[in-house]
């Protein structure tokens, strides 16, 4: 599919507005999280899509160390690129991914119990 692309496009919040107050800042946090979790959301679809995908394929388990690895070390540089603070971006991506291969795992295993 081509469509992935223009999802990394949707470039918002540009420049940080100057709030000249806290509620402003938390306004724009607020707003910022909603986006997070919006996209967090798309991505899990795409992780239970792949679970799919591997039962299709005869494989029974979803979690993968090295592809999860890869998404965690390449997420980790692309934040530190962003000025993200050495680390951050490795700690929130290692839950990411291992909260999400939990997730594709159940839907996995009730998929096999339907059948
Ligand atoms: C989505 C997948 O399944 C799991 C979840 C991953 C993720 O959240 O990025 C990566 C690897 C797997 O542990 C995959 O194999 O690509």
């Amino acid at each position: 599919c081509s469509d992935h692309e223009s999802a990394s496009n949707n470039i918002k919040h540009e420049k940080t507005e100057k709030c000249e107050d806290l509620n402003c800042v938390r306004k724009h946090i607020d707003e910022i999280n909603k986006e997070i979790i919006s996209l967090l959301a798309k991505r899990m679809e795409y992780v239970n899509l792949a679970g799919e995908i591997k039962l299709k394929n005869n494989i029974a388990t979803a979690y993968d160390k090295k592809r999860s690895d890869h998404v965690v070390d390449t997420a980790e540089e692309f934040g530190k690129s962003k000025g993200l603070p050495e680390g951050f971006t490795k700690s929130v991506f290692q839950v990411i991914v291992d909260k999400s291969a939990e997730n594709e795992q159940k839907n996995m295993d009730q998929v096999k119990v339907k059948k």
